[in-house]
């Protein structure tokens, strides 16, 4: 936004020393009562004649004391102009007891209603300086802010008043915030001005939390310490000269918490996520578009990375590729060149989107982290690794408390010994510790849980059995075991 303001304040500073100009020569040279009549008279002439219309509104706004800055919602194709946001909710913010049409809506439950002003022109007084806020909205929908103020104010109002507008916009949206889960739209159903389609969102409302997240808990505390590091990191990623951004690459196998552990980051940290489906994305110019109309303050989550991008760097699904193969080898050249790619992730990752982004969470999900490029992998790209596994019995405890109510019980014993050699995943054991017909059976669900990892591990052991028949010299047995 200070890029537009300040092309804007240039052009408006060099009209306003020519107007100053004519001004001053107009007033020297005549006395004040010709000079209103001439005013009037240039006016009423000026205003009857329709094609002089434009020229006429330019000689009503030099005689005007006032002066207007617009702050369109967009500028230019794609670009989301992140002050218009502050500025709506500033005003949305600002002395509703005084307004008269609210808009009423409910955040989360713990937060209760949320009442804001709904009024196209709102009053506002700053420093002395009055000035008037005006929503107007053009015939194909495009909404601008526009700022009216006496010149008088205009060092206050360009010097701090529009800054505090923002910041306190920004923050007043930081507290109230409903959390948004963002879903791109398949690029073939951008509208032809791309305004407001390349993301569909809906309130986010996730019940997962880190104390009902089933994991190891040193594992969590360092997770939650380093969220809260991130989240409290401005200054320090300013001072090493690094933007502030962090990636998380979540790693495990299908039930591990994975989903629910971006669900528990989002609500810790009130952030939006941007879930992307990168198969519903043509190209990296695309991909871009995408990430740059992502907000501050939130979570870009890639799901499933390994089957999203395969280790060439080129996109795996997506019909686009069937049409490729009909259409010839050359084709398939070009095509590839301006798809998706690895690269141009992780490009854009490091590079664009570093400049311009604040305050950024990155979440790659995989089940397979050995299928992975490692230039995906390597230090520094993704900051942290996080391995979700299958259900140990310091998770147990967690889901049983969650579930069930319960810290002890005689059966804990032989859980603990059970899941020591069996691999259930954490969604499989919930499921057991559910309630049935919303009626807790303690007992009855422990007991049930514990024939269940009887019966897996058998399972388990009869098909390492035939593994190990099958490859004669093999090491199999018990090798993945240590592992989880
Ligand atoms: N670690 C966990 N703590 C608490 N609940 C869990 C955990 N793991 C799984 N669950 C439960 O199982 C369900 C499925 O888990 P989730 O979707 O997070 O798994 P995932 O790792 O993302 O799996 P996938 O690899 O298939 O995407 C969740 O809704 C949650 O109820
Ligand atoms: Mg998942």
């Amino acid at each position: 936004m200070m890029m537009g303001l300040g092309g804007a304040m240039g052009t408006f500073g060099s009209s306003m020393a020519s107007l100053f100009f004519l001004w001053a020569t107009f007033q020297q040279m005549f006395p004040d009562h010709l000079k209103i009549a001439i005013k009037e008279f240039l006016l009423s002439t000026l205003q009857q004649v329709s094609f002089v219309q434009r020229f006429s509104d330019h000689i009503i706004n030099f005689f005007s004391p006032y002066v207007v800055i617009s702050f369109p919602e967009y500028e230019g194709y794609y670009h989301f102009n992140h002050a218009f946001a502050a500025i709506d909710t500033y005003l949305g913010a600002k002395a509703i007891d005084k307004a008269h049409k609210l808009k009423a809506s409910q955040v989360k439950e713990s937060k209760g209603l949320v009442l804001k002003r709904d009024e196209a022109k709102v009053r506002d007084v700053y420093q002395g300086v009055h000035v008037w806020w005006e929503t107007v909205t053009s015939t194909d929908g495009y909404r601008t802010q526009k700022l009216t103020f006496h010149r008088r104010g205009l060092e206050i109002v360009t010097g701090s008043y529009i800054k505090h507008v923002v910041e306190e916009g920004i923050s007043i949206e930081a507290k109230s915030k409903k959390t948004k889960l963002f879903t791109n739209n398949p690029s073939s159903n951008w509208d032809a001005t791309n305004k407001g389609s390349l993301w569909r969102h809906i309130d986010f409302e996730h019940p997962a939390s880190f104390k009902t997240l089933a994991m190891d808990p040193t594992k969590k505390e360092e997770v939650l310490n380093d969220l809260e590091a991130f989240r409290n990191g401005k200054d320090y990623y300013k001072k090493i000269g690094k933007a502030w951004k962090r990636g998380y690459l979540l790693y495990g196998p299908p039930g591990t918490g994975k989903s629910t552990m971006i669900a528990a980051m989002a609500n810790h940290l009130n952030y939006n996520i941007y879930d992307i489906e990168l198969t519903a994305i043509k190209t990296n110019s695309e991909l871009r578009k995408l990430l740059t109309a992502t907000s501050s303050k939130s979570m870009i989550v890639i799901e499933d990375i390994d089957c999203s991008v395969d280790l060439t760097g080129k996109r795996k699904k997506g019909d686009g590729d069937l049409r490729v193969k009909k259409e010839g080898e050359q084709r398939k050249e070009d095509q590839d060149q301006s798809r998706v790619t690895l690269s141009g992730l992780l490009n854009f990752i490091d590079g664009i989107w570093s400049a311009c982004g604040q305050e950024r969470i990155i979440v790659f999900t995989t089940n397979h982290m050995e299928k992975l490029d490692p230039a995906l992998i390597r230090r520094g790209r993704m900051d942290m690794h996080i391995e979700l596994s299958y259900c140990s019995f310091e998770a147990f405890k967690v889901l049983a408390k969650n579930y069930l109510d319960v810290d002890s019980h005689p059966l804990f014993g032989e859980i603990e010994s059970l899941l020591k050699d069996t691999k259930m995943a954490p969604a499989d054991v919930a499921e057991k510790l559910m309630a049935k017909n919303q009626t807790v059976d303690v007992d009855g669900s422990l007991t049930d849980l514990v024939q269940s990892l009887e019966r897996r591990r058998k399972e388990q052991r009869d098909q390492d059995d035939d593994d190990h028949k099958k490859k004669p010299g093999g090491k199999k047995l018990g090798m993945f075991r240590g592992l989880f």
